[in-house]
């Protein structure tokens, strides 16, 4: 099956990220792309809450969420919109990090709220609270397409394994890592966190990024695509895009096959 990670350079006008998300999805689609990933905050990037309140809606609202729906039953392609920020009805008025799985004729398959919320200081100029604006979930959730499954991830979710190990072991072959990364810790540690979540589940691992200057902030980009053993399929580097891979179930078996660490569970004690 072929794949396409679209690489984007979202702003923090729902709209017009709408208008540049949909062109390269047809783009990719003509590709002869069967499959094609978002980013993470694929309608929305800002580090204004003000900002946010003003242009984000909550799921049932979703301009962007409708219309990528409508676009994927046109073209009849398995879309993964890596995620939406969304309003939610909770009293503490947080937002949702949400990813969408959506089958070729436009229904919403799966959906999963990011777990782990980015709350780190990279340096005094640097930090992120991320848990202060939008609200973690608290499921894993594997999709399925075209007989292949899908785990469900988002950006610093990539940092704890055992959420991979576990979505393996529940069946995923392919894993998502939609991904708005910083660009300190992208170049230390993206291509490297990422291999090591493939190489040890013996998945393939998806991670379509934002890229580039964003209103208040900077993302690293380069999606990158792994094979089960941990190869580089595509690193898409710098700019606005999309990349093409192809995917095959029997690369997860024969990795597997050689390496059959994602599947065994030796129990010990302590520390
Ligand atoms: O804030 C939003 O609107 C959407 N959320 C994000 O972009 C999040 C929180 S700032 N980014 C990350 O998780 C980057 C992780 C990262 O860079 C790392 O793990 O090193």
């Amino acid at each position: 099956m072929k794949a396409a990670l679209l690489q984007l350079n979202s702003g923090d006008c729902p709209a017009e990220n709408l208008v540049r998300t949909t062109a390269l999805i047809e783009e990719a689609a003509a590709s002869g792309a069967e499959f094609i990933a978002t980013p993470e905050v694929t309608n929305c990037v800002s580090v204004s809450r003000a900002r946010q309140m003003e242009v984000l809606h909550v799921e049932a609202d979703d301009i962007t969420l409708t219309k990528l729906r409508d676009l994927a039953a046109t073209l009849g392609v398995n879309l993964l919109i890596g995620s939406l920020a969304l309003k939610t009805k909770d009293a503490d008025g947080r937002f949702a990090n949400r990813s969408f799985l959506i089958d070729r004729s436009g229904n919403i398959t799966a959906r999963y709220d990011k777990i782990h919320m980015f709350d780190v200081t990279l340096s005094e100029a640097e930090y992120y609270q991320e848990s202060r604006g939008y609200r973690p979930g608290s499921s894993a959730v594997l999709g399925r397409i075209d007989g292949l499954n899908i785990g469900m991830t988002i950006c610093y979710d990539v940092r704890f394994p055992h959420l991979y190990r576990a979505l393996a072991q529940g069946g995923a072959e392919v894993l998502m890592v939609p991904s708005a990364f910083a660009v300190a810790t992208g170049k230390a540690h993206w291509e490297t966190l990422l291999r090591a979540r493939a190489i040890e589940t013996g998945c393939y691992v998806l991670a379509p990024a934002q890229w580039g200057a964003h209103e208040g902030r900077e993302t690293y980009g380069h999606s990158l695509a792994l094979d089960p053993w941990g190869n580089v399929l595509s690193d898409f580097g710098e700019g606005v895009g999309v990349s093409y891979i192809e995917i095959d179930k029997n690369q997860v078996l024969k990795a597997r096959k050689r390496v059959p660490a994602w599947g065994h569970n030796q129990p010990f004690e302590g520390p």
